[in-house]
């Protein structure tokens, strides 16, 4: 059987889109681990199916991710961007506020048409979640900022933020003099974290500005994550080094994103792209 795929990216952090208002997806844990393959398949981060909502009077699609080990996230940011872009181009909405679903709650998305072309998408990403039981993170208090702990068999100064999915934000001086294959797994599986982590690793490199690499649960070094550039913004202005309400440049490996945090949301602009679309035989 063949299935249609769309491949698309939010500043590198690409993944492979299907589109379930028309095509059914059996088993997607296993259509992830089998696409994601550089080398022996479509290559991506994983794999995002963009369906009919749950309940249509209350939203307009729902989208499920799958990083590229099949496991399932609550939320991904640069995939929530390239939905929105894809229901506006293939007509499946005819707006640019669009709601959709996911399983950490239904998000907001107002696109940016220039001439007919989506420019940016601004995602209403929800409210930062510090609770230790929220990320989950074995820890106590209100929440974890800065604090000094062993992590990944290391001594470090974490912050954990829950953006619907857990992540853990170390500042460090040279985010890009970092060896990520070696370190990243040592975080994600450290024992606390019950769900494991996504992982940002970040430096202050102006006013309101950082500059971060990330090390995904599920999918190892990423190009780019929303939901993670969202946590480094959060984590730098609990730690002191942004504003809050204000404005705030991540720069990432595959591009930029502005963020910001408010006590009520965090809101993530950035674009969303095309790579190519094809067939593939499952
Ligand atoms: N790349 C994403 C996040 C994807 C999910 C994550 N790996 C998880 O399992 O929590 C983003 O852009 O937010």
């Amino acid at each position: 059987m063949k299935l249609h795929f769309t491949k698309m990216h939010g500043i590198g952090n690409d993944y492979i889109y299907f589109n379930c208002f028309e095509t059914e997806i059996e088993n997607p844990e296993e259509l992830a681990i089998r696409l994601s393959d550089r080398h022996f398949s479509v290559g991506g981060d994983g794999i995002v199916l963009i369906l009919p909502p749950d309940e249509p009077e209350k939203a307009d699609a729902k989208m499920r991710m799958f990083n590229a080990d099949g496991s399932e996230g609550n939320m991904c940011g640069n995939a929530i961007r390239c939905v929105g872009k894809f229901l506006f181009d293939h007509g499946l909405v005819s707006k640019t506020t669009i709601l959709v679903e996911t399983k950490s709650g239904t998000k907001r998305l107002t696109l940016s048409v220039e001439n007919g072309e989506v420019a940016a998408v601004r995602v209403n990403m929800g409210k930062a979640e510090l609770a230790p039981e929220k990320i989950p993170v074995t820890l106590t208090g209100d929440k974890i900022v800065g604090f000094e702990t062993t992590v990944g068999g290391e001594v470090h100064k974490i912050t954990c933020v829950s953006m619907g999915n857990p992540h853990n934000v170390i500042f460090t001086d040279d985010p890009y003099g970092l060896d990520l294959e070696k370190i990243g797994p040592g975080f994600e599986n450290d024992p606390l974290f019950p769900e494991r982590v996504n992982t940002e690793f970040v430096r202050l490199t102006g006013k309101n500005e950082l500059t971060m690499r990330v090390w995904e649960r599920g999918s190892g070094e990423t190009w780019a994550c929303g939901t993670g550039a969202c946590a480094a913004a959060v984590a730098a202005c609990e730690n002191g080094l942004c504003e809050k309400g204000a404005d705030i440049l991540v720069k990432l490996r595959g591009g930029d994103l502005t963020i910001c945090y408010t006590d009520d949301a965090v809101y993530m602009t950035g674009p969303a792209a095309y790579a190519f679309c094809g067939e593939v035989e499952v």
